[in-house]
């Protein structure tokens, strides 16, 4: 499942990021791409715009994916959490086991799905893909307006992990993890945070450095780095 339907805001002004170019391809169009490369991935479930579901048909429409690909459009929600929510109802019957993708994540390796993939099948119930950090991390309390904010602590840098996606599930446990938040639960940030919640263990495979998100307008220009980098050496 592909959440893709979020404006894009702190990228700046223009279509939702999703739709935005990559090398003159939408960034969804190298999601799903990126996904349906993985021979594990039978269907690909796409949350969109709400305003721009019809357009995002199309538009999948129009580009190629592999034959064995089914696509399936759905419209998404406020918040990333209801998004995949949209995107959960839509599956059919018979699926056991979904990767969750941000569309905001174009150029993840096909190795990096394939290790998620891998992993869910060998028995975990949620699986992250993460890498180390860089930067130092502090904790801090936020100031009242127009007041600075203060360090509280910081938390050791070599137990911390940057959480990537494809996040990967067993999908009974990540539905019982949504039905559990719905009743009292303040929203998460990443599905496996759900899931931590219900005190199964989440799984920490290594991460790729490719599969940064696109968030701010430096990390479009990274990513159009890669992206030529790519076409340049792999032909594609
Ligand atoms: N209501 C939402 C919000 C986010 N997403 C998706 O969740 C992924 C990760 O979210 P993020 O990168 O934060 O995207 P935006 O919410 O679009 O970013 P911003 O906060 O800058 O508006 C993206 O693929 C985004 O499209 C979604 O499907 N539905
Ligand atoms: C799911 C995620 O990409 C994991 O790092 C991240 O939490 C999404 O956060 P965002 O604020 O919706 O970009």
């Amino acid at each position: 499942m592909i959440p893709a339907a979020g404006r894009g805001v702190r990228l700046g002004p223009g279509a939702p990021k999703a739709l935005r170019a990559l090398g003159g391809t939408p960034m969804l169009v190298h999601a799903v791409r990126a996904m349906a490369r993985s021979r594990a991935v039978s269907l690909v479930v796409v949350v969109a715009p709400p305003a721009e579901a019809a357009e995002v048909r199309l538009l999948l429409g129009e580009h190629a994916l592999p034959e064995r690909t089914e696509v399936l459009v759905v419209p998404g929600g406020e918040t990333r959490q209801e998004s995949v929510r949209a995107g959960l109802d839509a599956l059919p019957q018979d699926v056991t086991s979904v990767l969750i993708h941000d569309a905001a994540r174009p150029l993840v390796p096909v190795d990096t799905v394939d290790a998620v993939v891998e992993a869910v099948r060998d028995g975990a119930g949620a699986v992250v893909p993460a890498l180390p950090l860089a930067d130092t991390v502090k904790e801090v309390e936020p100031g009242k307006p127009g007041e600075p904010e203060q360090v509280v602590a910081t938390p050791e840098r070599a137990r911390l992990r940057a959480v990537q996606t494809p996040q990967g599930f067993d999908l009974a446990t990540l539905l019982r993890a949504h039905a559990a938040i719905a009743v009292d639960g303040e929203g998460a940030t990443d599905d496996a945070g759900m899931v931590e919640r219900l005190g199964v263990p989440v799984l920490v495979i290594p991460g790729h450095e490719e599969a940064f998100k696109v968030t701010r307008p430096l990390d479009l220009v990274l990513a159009e780095a890669v992206l030529a980098r790519r076409r340049a050496t792999d032909g594609f």
